[in-house]
């Protein structure tokens, strides 16, 4: 995760003996950045040892968009190099929000 200041905030996957509670390296990242206090974002990489370009989970991608602007890039990595990218708004188009 890179921020607005240029700070790069790295994640990667915490898993868990219950598998529900294993925490995706992007929210890994978003929370090691808003943790440390940084919680405007310019941009966000995420790798996988997978064929094709990863894609996140609908949990990251409801995280990234509490924290992220629509329009912010993501993008997305296969092991051997392919690159694809795409935005917050694209991967979780009428999300939910905070109405309050
Ligand atoms: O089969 C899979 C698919 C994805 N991820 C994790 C790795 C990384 O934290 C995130 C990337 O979206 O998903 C796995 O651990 N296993
Ligand atoms: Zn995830």
């Amino acid at each position: 995760m890179v921020t607005k200041n240029g700070q790069v905030f790295q994640g990667c996957n915490i898993e868990n003996a219950s598998f529900g509670l294993t925490n995706c390296a992007e929210r890994t990242a978003i929370f090691n950045a808003v943790s440390s206090g940084v919680k405007t974002f310019e941009m966000i990489g995420i790798y996988g040892e997978t064929d094709e370009p990863i894609s996140p989970c609908g949990a990251c991608r409801q995280v990234l968009t509490e924290f992220c602007p629509d329009e912010m890039p993501v993008w997305l990595f296969s092991k051997t190099g392919d690159v694809k990218k795409t935005t917050v708004g694209e991967l979780l188009p009428y999300h939910f929000k905070n109405l309050t």
